[in-house]
């Protein structure tokens, strides 16, 4: 079966089957007790109730059987083994998310149990989670333990306030499209001074009306963690969380984090890793796998660099860094972050990797090494052949779904034979890293090198 069949294949088959447990025999060995009260209904810590153990090794045997059956490599070949990495683990299991994104919603999901109770109005409004598999219906969430301390402070009293009748704050309807408050996005940085905690708030909201959200400003900025207040206003009928306006009410318009000594200025809508502690250890891994002599003899050319900081944290060792992102406002805070330490051998331009030309890689002397951290949908094929010509000796593919990353990892080794494509990469290592314990999301870090 093809690759690209084959993930559609397994996509179908996970996405349409439905499960509803009736009874426990006797607990399965694996089986813990979940300490979140909303882990089994909320679609976010699907596997909270697996050892974690059981996880890394769920994960690990993904990424295993994905490099077999999609990569087309064999485990029979003696160095399969040494190419296979085992998973490393994150230390930290809960409170390692800095960012969450939580919706309002006039649908409150409810448990079977409890769907006999008939709920109206206010009692109906919910702040939370997406119901898996419901776009309209939330799930009311208190806590989360995913999230920092700070941020469940700051969700509780929002929590507290938002549906009382006075302040006539109304949420969001997908169905009607009325109402005003659509999203609240917390994110946790840190104060580089005090390394304390230093949070920022993100309103979401279908118009702007500053006034409406007065009284929870106020509440919420005698959080002594909160530093940023922010008002995304997105009036389309979508329902992402990024404003096409953005207004600063209380505090500052970015927050700050450190990854491998570097400081990071974070505004309400830039990328960054979600898993700050797990990062500083993706990233040392990174910068292992590109092997960087550090005579700064070397170019790096860092494809989907988002904000910056993987480039940015080998900028020291390499003659120059050039980076490609497709968020305009991704490639200003990499400018800004460049600026910010110091950094004045990265050249960061805004291009889509999807629709490349001809003309792509003029602007850029043949790097020694290129870092490739696509998003989902992994590498598009213009660009597995542009760097099966461009034949830089080492790549560095990061990856946050194996599937396309066996895919174009494939392609990069063995080429396409259909389009007579010839591979040129041997694979050394593929290293799967544990970002997001308790979800199925699984990072590998993979080594390429130029046959
Ligand atoms: C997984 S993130 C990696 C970001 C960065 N390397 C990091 O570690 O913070 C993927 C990035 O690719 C960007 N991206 C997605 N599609 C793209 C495209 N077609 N062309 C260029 N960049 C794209 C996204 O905006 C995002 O910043």
């Amino acid at each position: 079966m093809e690759s690209w069949c084959f993930i559609n294949y397994m996509m179908f088959y996970f996405v349409n089957i439905q499960v509803t447990k009736l009874k426990t025999l006797s607990p399965h060995r694996d089986l813990v007790d979940a300490p979140c009260a909303y882990a089994s209904y909320c679609g976010g810590c699907k596997t909270q109730n697996l050892s974690y153990e059981a996880q890394l090794r769920a994960k690990e045997q993904q990424v295993r059987e994905l490099v077999i059956h999609v990569g087309k490599f064999s485990d029979k070949n003696p160095d399969f083994e040494c190419i296979m990495k085992p998973i490393v683990p994150c230390d930290v299991q809960f409170h390692y998310r800095n960012k969450m994104e939580f919706s309002f919603g006039t649908q409150k999901w409810l448990p079977k149990e409890l769907l006999h109770e008939k709920l109206d109005g206010i009692d109906n409004y919910a702040l939370g989670l997406h119901a898996p598999g419901y776009f309209d219906k939330i799930l009311n969430v208190d806590k989360c333990l995913l999230q920092s301390e700070p941020a469940n402070k700051i969700l509780a009293t929002v929590q507290d306030n938002w549906k009382d009748p006075e302040l006539g704050l109304s949420p969001y309807n997908v169905h009607s499209h009325t109402g005003f408050l659509k999203h609240l996005v917390l994110r946790t940085g840190r104060d580089m001074k005090t390394d304390l905690p230093e949070l920022m708030v993100n309103f979401v909201t279908s118009s702007y009306k500053p006034e409406m959200l007065k009284p929870l400003v106020e509440k919420i900025s005698a959080i002594p963690e909160v530093v940023s207040i922010m008002n995304n206003v997105n009036t389309s009928v979508g329902n992402t969380s990024v404003g096409e306006e953005e207004y600063t009410l209380y505090g500052k318009s970015t927050i700050t984090e450190s990854l491998r000594g570097l400081t990071f200025q974070i505004s309400a809508n830039s990328f960054f890793q979600t898993n700050t502690h797990q990062a500083e250890v993706l990233y040392k891994l990174i910068e292992d796998c590109a092997g960087l002599r550090g005579d700064a003899s070397e170019i790096v050319l860092d494809l989907f660099c988002g904000t910056g900081t993987i480039g940015l944290t080998l900028a020291k060792k390499a003659k120059h860094v050039y980076g490609y992102e497709v968020v305009a406002q991704a490639v200003a805070d990499a400018h800004r972050n460049a600026k910010l330490n110091g950094i004045s051998n990265t050249t960061f331009l805004q291009g889509d990797l999807n629709k490349i030309d001809e003309n792509f890689g003029k602007h850029f002397p043949k790097p020694d090494i290129v870092i490739s951290d696509p998003n989902r949908p992994g590498m598009h094929m213009k660009l597995i052949k542009f760097l099966l010509k461009l034949k830089a000796p080492k790549i560095v593919y990061v990856s946050c779904n194996p599937a396309t990353c066996a895919r174009d990892i494939d392609y990069l080794c063995h080429g396409v034979m259909e389009q007579n494509i010839k591979g040129c990469y041997k694979l050394k290592s593929i290293q799967p890293v544990d970002m997001f314990p308790h979800t199925p999301h699984i990072e590998c870090v993979c080594l390429l090198e130029l046959c």
